[in-house]
């Protein structure tokens, strides 16, 4: 049993803070929001996967788990804090992790070892973050502590399984660095812990493993733009594509969101010139949305007037997280359109443009996403753009949804419904 200092409570800190106290060690959960520790404190556990919650709560209940406002010594400090894209500068924005270094310099002493699970450009734990826990500490690592990068890889949606689940690697300073790290993880997961060469290789591959989903999607919207130039149906063919035992090809949809695979792949950006094939994947995967508007706005021969349902906000099926989200992104193009000048020259009209949002998984209790009813979204819409693979979504009675729009349009970018019973319904059905 070893102590454990988790710094940042978020998405990965922590159900990895609870594995950790579920494995028999001694773990405190520190978070820079005080918000998060009172409600953590209380046992007030927020994430839409039920399983987790409760697999959270126990720990906390237990007092395997102390959520703490303040940094306590530990022989192990691991540090998931947020690691954005500086979106101008196409540059990771490594200021929390230095931020946790510091605080964790303070409290460090001989024989701990500090591990970094966030995301994060290749050489960043053996530049930024060893120099501000040296430099705060006066002991060295690799010889006076330890110190390593072990990067997370679980699936939002899925996260409990796969926490256990996956594999891990861990590449530290020094192979003491390595051992000491992957010996905290082995016997708390069934995947095996592969240990990199060094933590700028484990930097890397976590990096390379995220771009290059994202770069295969990349291409699977390429082919659906291209397939629909020659009305064919791009599931049907990726999925015949793929009988071939040497192709894998993943599905198109209106981008990619999330945290994650819009924002990693440039990291790799962060100390080559030679990042191409992956930052045009990044602009396929971007131009998503506006080929969606456009593929409305021909349907319709144009937008004015019309009201549009826009079903899903969250950024993939089933998970509450709007972060990057395409069905949002989506939302902001067609409210832009509608601030269009009127078409004054062909002599058409300008009603403006309605959309209405609707997502089951997200809850919008302040009214930031205007969200509202499955319901209101459909009532004398022209048409409905399923934007989340939602479960809910294959349950839309097509009937029903007829004889509350007043158009027969539906847009379906994820693939998602019975295409034959929303056409049975009287619904033109367009499918990326
Ligand atoms: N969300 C996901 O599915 C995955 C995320 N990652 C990576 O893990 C890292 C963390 O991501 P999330 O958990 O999603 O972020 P998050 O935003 O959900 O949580 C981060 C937490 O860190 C706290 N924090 C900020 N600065 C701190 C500091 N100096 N000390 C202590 N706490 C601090 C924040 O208050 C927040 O509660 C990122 O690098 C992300 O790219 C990796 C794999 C999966
Ligand atoms: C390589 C890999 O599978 N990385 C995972 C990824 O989690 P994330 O939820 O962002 O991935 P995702 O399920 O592919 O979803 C990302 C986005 O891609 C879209 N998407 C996904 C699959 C597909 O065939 N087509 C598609 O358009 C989704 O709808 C979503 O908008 O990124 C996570 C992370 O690094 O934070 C990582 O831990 C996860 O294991």
């Amino acid at each position: 049993m070893a102590t454990v200092c988790v710094h940042g409570l978020g998405y990965v800190g922590l159900p990895t803070a609870a594995l950790l106290a579920h494995n028999g060690h001694d773990v405190t959960g520190f978070d820079v929001d005080e918000a998060v520790i009172d409600r953590l404190s209380r046992g007030d556990v927020r994430t839409g996967e039920a399983e987790l919650r409760e697999y959270i709560a126990e720990v906390l209940d237990s007092g395997a788990l102390t959520p703490a406002d303040e940094i306590p010594a530990a022989e192990f400090h691991l540090v998931c804090v947020p690691t954005p894209l500086d979106a101008e500068a196409e540059r990771a924005e490594l200021a929390y992790v230095r931020s946790a270094a510091e605080g964790i310099a303070g409290v460090l002493r001989e024989g701990d070892t500090v591990v970094l699970e966030s995301t994060v450009p290749p050489g960043t734990t053996e530049g930024p973050l060893r120099e501000v826990l040296e430099t705060g500490s006066g002991l060295r690592a690799g010889t006076d502590f330890g110190l390593a990068y072990s990067p997370e890889t679980v699936l939002p949606g899925n996260i409990l399984y796969e926490l256990r689940a996956n594999d891990r690697f861990v590449g530290g300073v020094g192979e003491a660095s390595t051992e000491t790290a992957a010996r905290l993880y082995e016997p708390c997961i069934d995947g095996t812990v592969h240990r990199a060469p060094d933590a700028s290789t484990a930097e890397f591959v976590k990096l390379v493993q995220n771009a290059y989903r994202d770069t295969n999607i990349g291409f699977a919207n390429e082919l659906a733009r291209v397939a629909a130039d020659y009305d064919i149906d791009t599931r049907t063919a990726i999925g015949l594509a793929n009988r071939h035992a040497r192709v894998d090809i993943l599905q198109p949809g209106p981008g990619v969101g999330g945290h994650c695979l819009p924002v990693d792949p440039l990291f790799l950006a962060h100390g080559s010139e030679s990042v191409d094939l992956i930052r045009h994947a990044r602009r396929v995967n971007d131009s998503m949305t506006g080929y969606v508007v456009d593929l409305v706005r021909e349907y319709f021969g144009g937008l004015d007037g019309k009201r549009l349902a826009v079903l899903g906000v969250a950024y993939k099926g089933n998970v509450d997280d709007t972060r990057n989200s395409p069905g949002l992104r989506l939302a902001r193009l067609l409210r832009a359109a509608e601030q269009e000048p009127p078409a004054v020259a062909d002599g058409g009209t300008h009603g403006g443009i309605e959309t209405r949002l609707h997502d089951p998984h997200v809850s919008d209790d302040d009214g930031e996403f205007g969200l509202v009813p499955l319901e209101t979204a459909l009532d004398g819409a022209d048409a409905a753009i399923v934007t989340t693979d939602h479960d809910e979504f294959t349950e839309i009675d097509p009937a029903d949804a007829a004889d509350r729009m007043r158009g027969r349009l539906l847009v379906d970018t994820k693939g998602l419904v019975d295409d034959g019973a929303w056409r049975d319904a009287g619904f033109d059905v367009i499918t990326l």
